[in-house]
C-alpha cells in the first residue's frame, strides 16, 4: 500500500490553477477531490497518473514508500474509451497487449464475471448498457493490478441507481488499494471516501466526512446530513463566484 504527497502550485501551462496544494493522500484508501468545474482535478488525476500534458506541479509529488510513481497508478479516465472494434476481452487486456506482453486470457474471463458480464465476453462495447461500459472498464482497470487507483468520475453517466451499485462494486473490488476519485456528486464522495478535498484556486479544503466503515449507507441520517452539508458549502461557492 502506497501513500502519497501532493504539495505546491499546479499550473496549466503557464496559467496557474490551484496554490498551495497540500493533499496527504492516505495508503490503502479512497480519497475523493471535489471542486468546480476548470479547477484541476483531472490535472491533478493526470499528474498522479504521469500522463503527458500540459499540468505541471511547482512542489513536489511523492509516494511516502520513497519509491517512483511510475508502474504504480493505473487511472480510470473521464468516459469509457472502450474500443469499440473490439470485444470486451480484448478490451480489458488492451494494457498487456499495448506493451507487447502476452495478455492474461484466464483472468480477464475471470475479471468480467466478478463485475457481473459473465456470457458477455465476445460483445462490443456498442452492444452494452451504460453501467455495463462502466463495469469493462473496472475490469481493465483491476486487471493491471496496480497498488493506486485515480477514477476519474466514473460513474457519472449513470443513473442514480446504477451509481449506487457501481459505487457498492467498486468499494468492494478496490478494497486495500489507494484510491483517488474525481467527483462532482456529494453524495458519491461521502459513502466512498475515507478523505475528501474540496478545491479551488487557493488551495484544497479538507472537508469532514462521517465516522464508519465506507462504502456508506446512503439512507443512514450521518450520511443524509453530510451530504446536505456539502451541498450547502458547494452552493456557497457558487453564490460567492456570481
Ligand atoms: N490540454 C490542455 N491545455 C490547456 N488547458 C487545459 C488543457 N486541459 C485542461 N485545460 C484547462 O485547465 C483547467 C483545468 O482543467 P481540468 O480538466 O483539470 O479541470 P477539472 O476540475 O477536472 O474540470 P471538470 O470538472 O470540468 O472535469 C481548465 O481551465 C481547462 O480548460
Amino acid at each position: 500500500m502506497i501513500a502519497l504527497g501532493v504539495m505546491g502550485d499546479l499550473w496549466m501551462g503557464d496559467a496557474p490553477l490551484i496554490r498551495n496544494l497540500a493533499l496527504d493522500i492516505p495508503a490503502g484508501r479512497w480519497s475523493c477531490l471535489l471542486g468546480a468545474s476548470g479547477v484541476g482535478k483531472s490535472a491533478i488525476a493526470r499528474l498522479i497518473a504521469g500522463l503527458p500534458g500540459p499540468q505541471r506541479l511547482k512542489g513536489r509529488l511523492i509516494a511516502r514508500d520513497g519509491l517512483p510513481l511510475a508502474g504504480t497508478v493505473t487511472m480510470m479516465a473521464q468516459g469509457e474509451h472502450l474500443l469499440p472494434w473490439a470485444d470486451l476481452v480484448q478490451n480489458v487486456t488492451i494494457g498487456a497487449r499495448l506493451r507487447g506482453a502476452q495478455p492474461d486470457m484466464a483472468r480477464a474471463h475471470a475479471l468480467l464475471a466478478q463485475v457481473g458480464l459473465a456470457g458477455l465476453e465476445h460483445r462490443r462495447p456498442a452492444e452494452l448498457s451504460g453501467g455495463q461500459g462502466q463495469r469493462v472498464a473496472l475490469a481493465r482497470v483491476l486487471i493491471e493490478d496496480a497498488p493506486i487507483v485515480v477514477l476519474d468520475e466514473p460513474f457519472s453517466a449513470l443513473d442514480t441507481a446504477t451509481r449506487l451499485a457501481m459505487q457498492d462494486l467498486a468499494a468492494a473490488l478496490l478494497k486495500g488499494r489507494t484510491v483517488i476519485l474525481i467527483t462532482h456528486d456529494p453524495l458519491e464522495a461521502i459513502r466512498l471516501s475515507d478523505r475528501a478535498w474540496l478545491l479551488g484556486p487557493c488551495g484544497a479544503e479538507d472537508l469532514g466526512l462521517p465516522e464508519g466503515a465506507t462504502p456508506r449507507d446512503f439512507r443512514a441520517p450521518e450520511v443524509l446530513a453530510a451530504q446536505a452539508a456539502l451541498l450547502a458549502r458547494l452552493h456557497r461557492n457558487i453564490a460567492c463566484a456570481g
